[in-house]
C-alpha cells in the first residue's frame, strides 16, 4: 500500500471571535476530512507568537506539501512566511476578523468548505512582499491604518464591531504625517503596499491590485477635510476607492520611505514598531504556492 501523505493544521486557539469548543470541533472535522482523501492528518496548535513561523519551517524541511492555516491574517503571515520559495503549498482556513487574503482569493469564509478547498485545491502560484525584514501577503502600510492596527492590538475583544470602533476614535485624534517616499516629501494620511486588494472585511484599498503580476500597488491616500471621510469609506467598502480625487496608486517592485522617527508600519493589520526611520519596500514574484 502506497504511504499516505502528511497534511498539517497549524491552528491559533486565540484568533478571531471563534470559541475554543468551535475551534475543537473544527480540528476533528479536518482531521475526518482527511483521512477520508487518504491523508496522514495532523495538527498542531500554536502557544507563542511565531510558532506558526516555526512549525510550517520544519513541515518544509520534512517534504509536507500541503500545510494549512487556521486562524487569522497574523497566523496566515506566520505560516506562509515559511512557505515562501518552497513547493510546500498553504492552504487558508480563515477564522480571523478580517480574512484580507482569503477574501481576495475567494477562498470560502465558512471554515468547514475552506478545509475541503484546501484539502482538494490545487497550488497556485501568488506574490509576497518585504517591508524591511517582515514578509507580507496582504497589506502592509504606514500611517492612520497603522495606527489603527496599533490601537486595535489594544483592545481586549477581537472582531469587526471592536475595529470599527476603534478606527472610529482614532481618525478624530490622528494627524497625517509627512513621509519621504522616493525622495520626495510628502505628506499623507496613509500609505499602504497591497499585494491584494483588500485590508480584510472587504475594504478596498487597491481595488484593481493583482496578487500574481509580480507587482504591488503603492496607495497614497492624501490629507482631507473631515467631511470627505464618509464617503471615502463608502468607496473603500464600494471598491471605487481609486476613484477619490484623495487616492493615488501606482505599480511598483520596490520603494522607500523615510520619517522623521521610530516608525509604526502594520504587517497583514499586525501592529509592528520599526526601531528605524527607514522603510524598504519589495515585491518577492512568484513566492508562494496558494491552494485554490
Ligand atoms: N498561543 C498564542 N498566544 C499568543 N499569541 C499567539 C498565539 N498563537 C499565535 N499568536 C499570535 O496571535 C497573532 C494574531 O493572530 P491571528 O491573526 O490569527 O488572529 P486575530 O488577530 O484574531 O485575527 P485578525 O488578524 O484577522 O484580526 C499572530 O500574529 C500570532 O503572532
Amino acid at each position: 500500500m502506497a504511504t499516505r501523505s502528511a497534511v498539517l493544521a497549524i491552528v491559533n486557539p486565540l484568533s478571531g471571535t471563534t470559541s475554543a469548543q468551535q475551534k475543537k470541533v473544527l480540528q476533528e472535522a479536518f482531521v475526518r476530512r482527511a483521512e477520508a482523501l487518504h491523508y496522514a492528518p495532523h495538527v498542531v496548535q500554536t502557544t507563542h507568537p511565531g510558532h506558526a513561523t516555526e512549525i510550517a519551517a520544519e513541515a518544509v524541511a520534512q517534504g509536507v506539501t500541503r500545510v494549512l492555516a487556521i486562524g487569522g491574517d497574523g497566523t496566515i503571515n506566520e505560516t506562509a512566511q515559511a512557505l515562501r520559495r518552497s513547493s510546500t503549498a498553504l492552504g487558508i482556513v480563515p477564522i480571523g476578523s478580517g480574512n484580507g487574503l482569503a477574501r481576495h482569493l475567494g477562498i470560502p469564509l465558512n471554515p468547514m468548505q475552506a478545509i475541503e478547498r484546501a484539502l482538494s485545491g490545487r497550488p497556485v502560484v501568488i506574490d509576497s512582499g518585504e517591508i524591511n525584514e517582515h514578509p507580507f501577503f496582504c497589506t502592509a502600510g504606514l500611517g492612520f491604518e497603522a495606527y489603527v492596527a496599533h490601537e486595535f492590538a489594544k483592545q481586549s475583544v477581537r472582531g469587526l464591531p471592536t475595529y470599527v470602533r476603534t478606527a472610529f476614535r482614532a481618525f478624530w485624534g490622528y494627524k497625517p504625517q509627512r513621509f519621504r517616499l522616493d525622495g520626495q516629501e510628502k505628506e499623507l494620511f496613509s500609505l499602504t503596499f497591497a499585494n491584494a486588494g483588500q485590508f480584510g472585511n472587504n475594504a478596498w484599498m487597491a481595488p484593481t491590485a493583482n496578487i500574481a503580476d509580480g507587482r504591488l500597488e503603492q496607495c497614497e491616500i492624501r490629507p482631507f477635510p473631515a467631511q470627505a471621510a464618509g464617503m471615502l469609506t463608502w468607496r473603500l467598502f464600494n471598491k471605487t476607492l481609486n476613484q477619490s480625487a484623495y487616492w493615488r496608486g501606482h505599480s511598483i517592485t520596490k520603494a522607500s520611505v523615510q520619517t522623521n522617527g521610530p516608525l509604526l508600519i502594520h504587517v497583514d493589520g499586525e501592529p509592528v514598531t520599526l526601531a528605524t526611520n527607514q522603510v524598504d519596500v519589495r515585491v518577492l514574484p512568484g513566492s508562494l504556492l496558494v491552494l485554490l
